[in-house]
């Protein structure tokens, strides 16, 4: 599903913060991606995600080698992937209601049609419910916040999905209702997860297996 070859990556050049790192995950696959804060997990996420171009190396996704990114990036190939970040307020319009939040990629995408019943189907899936569709981002808590932008993530039903550290900022229950949502949409798609962050104890309870940032290559 997710083929990374040899990818070095950065922000400046000549200083990569990610250097000759492989990854795979196969299809239906869940993989955790372990390591210290600051190694570049969330660098090579961006990469995986076609949000950031590496420097070098080799993306292949769903069977398509990637040669754009970001806005760039075909459209067939940037849906194929649903990314949830560390922080919904850094990810998330603020004046937007939820229930916009998580239509956006239907309104991208000139899927208007299926917004009410696909928003409602995931309203319910993440635990959003009550009046929280209808309250602006900023008149949610960051738990609420995270469910939605899961929802938003998960809207085009992407055959890859990234968490981002994605519960590194909630409580243990909350925490416990996006993966439980997260693994409900993984039996019904079978898509794939790459999942990254510092908790091992998480990572080897979701994931098939959990690749240790330490080792030279991450694959
Ligand atoms: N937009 C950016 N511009 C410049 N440098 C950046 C940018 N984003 C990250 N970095 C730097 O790249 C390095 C790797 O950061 P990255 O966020 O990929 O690591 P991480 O392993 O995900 O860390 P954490 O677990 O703390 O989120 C860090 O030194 C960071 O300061």
């Amino acid at each position: 599903m997710l083929e990374l070859s040899n990818i070095t990556a950065g922000y400046e050049r000549g200083k990569p913060v990610v250097r000759d790192v492989s990854l795979a995950v196969a299809r239906g696959e869940a993989v955790g991606l372990l390591g210290p804060s600051g190694c570049g997990k969330s660098t090579l996420a961006r990469v995986a995600a076609l949000l950031h171009r590496p420097d070098a190396g080799t993306v292949v996704l769903d069977g398509t080698t990637v040669h754009d990114y970001r806005h760039r990036a075909p459209r067939a190939l940037r849906t194929t992937v649903g990314v949830v970040f560390q922080s919904p307020r850094q990810s998330a319009d603020p004046r937007l209601r939820l229930r916009d939040l998580i239509a956006e990629p239907l309104k991208a995408t000139g899927r208007r049609i299926e917004i009410r019943e696909r928003v409602d189907e995931l309203a319910h899936a993440v635990g959003l419910g009550g009046d929280l569709l209808t309250r602006g981002a900023h008149e949610v808590s960051d738990g609420q916040l995270q469910r939605a932008c899961l929802a938003r993530a998960l809207v085009l039903r992407p055959r890859l999905l990234i968490c981002d550290e994605m519960t590194a900022m909630l409580d243990a229950s909350t925490t416990a209702a996006l993966v439980a949502a997260v693994e409900a949409y993984r039996r019904e798609t079978k898509a794939s997860l790459l999942a990254v962050g510092h908790d091992q104890v998480l990572l080897d309870r979701w994931c098939d297996r959990t690749v240790s940032w330490a080792a030279p290559s991450a694959a």
